[in-house]
């Protein structure tokens, strides 16, 4: 099984209405508009060619995926640079049935390098508030922490994004994940939580399943990004369902940051079955070979995922999402006049 092959445009999936739920907004950058703003902003990039730079795109952890996305990253300087970086991936994703997304973006990685919160934040807002007008796709910005870098830092960067609260609609956790625990966080979620602001952590990506409670118990966390070990922990599975928590999944992620081997073990259809709450999402699909409507494809053909299924997850996606209830009606009446 391989996780990269191509999806055909017109496939039925890409015309189910979905959220997407996971998705960091810089992994999004594809190679061709990382060397558009090398060039516009007179970056030099370590790299001769787009096809040069796409063979690096061949990790073997998190951690080696990790150190290419926040160099790459360096070309992201103004607003107009986030601004297209969005609507790039607006459009894109628009044509694979984006209906609402709650993207990630990582202010530490922008801020350490000079770039102020508010370009980021007025980029990337200037392309939602398009996309809402032009495309019909509401949205909201999670403002996600980096576990790897000082509590501190968080901490002062959650005070700065508080006067912001118009554009951010939740925190959220990433970066490298092993040797930083969700307990570190504690105090930055509860002040998050304080501010009345929804809250998710990345929890058992390639962190153990005690990650993942302590995401639950320590940060209060809505939602578990990826949630993949989960499985390996039969209670833990047990409570998921039984408390409704979802977990938004990644499939084409996992397998090339090799998570998991191949596809065909990826345990969405266990989970589901077992009563948990998943949705399907595409993580940074410019490095990893697919959107969001990629990777329902990919779970279709490589798990046998049936077309209600697939309608289930999208229905998931829309309920679990942090949209207005009006909005997420709305949006759950487009799911049901989807024909399959
Ligand atoms: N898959 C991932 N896991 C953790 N941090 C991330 N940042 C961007 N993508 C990530
Ligand atoms: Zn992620």
């Amino acid at each position: 099984m391989t996780d990269s092959l191509p999806a055909p445009s017109d496939d039925a999936l890409f015309a189910l209405p979905k959220a997407e739920l996971h998705l960091h907004i810089e992994g999004t950058l594809e190679p061709d508009l990382a060397f558009e703003l090398a060039a516009r902003n007179e970056i030099p990039l370590p790299y001769a060619s787009v096809d040069e730079l796409e063979r690096h795109y061949d990790f073997s952890d998190l951690q080696s995926f990790l150190d290419l996305y926040y160099a790459t990253m360096d070309v992201l300087r103004t607003e107009a640079d986030f601004a297209e970086l969005t609507r790039r991936y607006l459009a894109k994703a628009s044509s694979q049935g984006l209906r609402h997304v709650e993207l990630f973006f990582d202010p530490q990685a922008h801020t350490a390098r000079g770039v102020p919160i508010e370009t980021v934040i007025d980029g990337i807002g200037a392309a939602l508030d398009d996309a809402e007008r032009d495309l019909g796709i509401s949205s909201g910005l999670i403002l996600s922490f980096l576990r790897d870098q000082p509590v501190d830092d968080a901490d002062r960067t959650l005070s700065a994004a508080l006067g912001r609260t118009d554009r951010i609609i939740g925190v959220g956790l990433d970066s490298a994940e092993v040797g930083y625990p969700p307990s570190l966080f504690e105090g930055v979620y509860a002040r998050a939580r304080a501010e009345g602001l929804h809250v998710v952590a990345h929890a058992g990506e390639e962190g153990p399943p005690e990650y993942i409670r302590q995401a639950l118990d320590l940060l209060g966390a809505e939602r578990i990004d990826h949630g993949i070990r989960a499985i390996e922990d039969p209670e833990l599975v047990a409570r998921l369902a039984s408390e409704g928590i979802a977990l938004t999944m990644c499939p084409l992620s996992n397998v090339r940051l090799r998570t998991i081997d191949t596809l065909g073990e990826h345990p969405l259809r266990r989970l589901d079955a077992a009563g948990v709450r998943v949705t399907v999402n595409s993580d940074d699909p410019a490095y990893f070979g697919g959107y969001v409507g990629d990777n329902f494809v990919a779970v279709r053909d490589a798990l046998g995922v049936t077309s209600d299924e697939a309608r289930r997850f999208a229905r998931t996606s829309f309920e679990t999402s942090f949209a207005p209830d009006e909005r997420k009606r709305e949006l759950l009446a487009e799911v049901d006049a989807w024909e399959g």
